[in-house]
């Protein structure tokens, strides 16, 4: 598949959420990338439900939510209500990790797992034919406007190939300093979604910027 573009809503100006929602409705971003922060898991708040379901209330295009907080399994019926299509839990937070996929699941939303930039890919080994899509991490999750971890693209290589032999249509999804520097990049080693916040929000014409990440060639790179 073409890769996907998530702008971050954790980079919206909150002031004019509806605005910036419907800046993302009418561009040529495919998803909403929102980003849950409990300040236990990571060391920021950042919102839940209630934002979610302002988010919801206007936004065209799924809703991709990611869980950065301790015990998820606690709440993933509640942000299934707020809106989410998908919930992406971290491995690291999660004792019974196949339970909480299965939960995700039976709460009817696309499930996925998170991987802090230090948590081996090797680990998903047994559970990478229940995930729909993994998220690895090129930041320390917590914040917007980090420096990308150029690790990431290893890590992206070595899961696309052990997905390819038990789960070809596993999605996997990057987040944390992603730019037009590093995009093309990162799809030709095999990622299908990129998350931007301060790429996209930071930019001139945020609009402009989501067309950019979108069609940017992977062919044009070697690595
Ligand atoms: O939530 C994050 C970290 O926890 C992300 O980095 C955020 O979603 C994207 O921001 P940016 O593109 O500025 O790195």
């Amino acid at each position: 598949m073409n890769h996907l573009i998530a702008p971050s809503i954790l980079s919206a100006d909150f002031a004019n959420l509806q605005r910036d929602v419907e800046m993302i409705n009418a561009s040529e971003a495919d998803w909403f990338h929102v980003d849950v922060m409990d300040g236990v898991f990571v060391p920021n708040i950042s919102f839940g439900f209630p934002v979610i379901e302002a988010v919801k209330k206007y936004a065209k295009k799924p809703l991709d939510v990611h869980l950065m907080m301790v015990n998820p399994e606690h709440y993933i019926e509640r942000f299934a209500a707020a809106g989410a299509n998908g919930i992406t839990v971290h491995y690291e937070a999660c004792t019974h990790l196949h339970r909480t996929v299965q939960q995700i699941h039976a709460a009817g939303c696309k499930a996925g797992v998170a991987l802090n930039p230090h948590t081996p890919v090797s680990l998903l080994i047994d559970i990478l034919t229940d995930l729909d899509l993994v998220l690895i991490m090129s930041v320390n999750p917590g914040f917007g406007g980090q420096k990308f971890i150029a690790n990431t693209l290893h890590k992206v290589k070595e899961l696309r190939a052990m997905a390819q032999a038990v789960n070809p249509n596993l999605v996997i999804e990057v987040d944390g300093g992603v730019s037009v520097d590093n995009t093309a990049s990162l799809v030709a080693a095999g990622v299908n979604v990129l998350v931007a916040g301060s790429a996209v929000f930071a930019a001139e014409s945020p609009s402009d910027m989501i067309a950019a990440l979108k069609n940017i060639d992977p062919g044009m790179v070697i690595i």
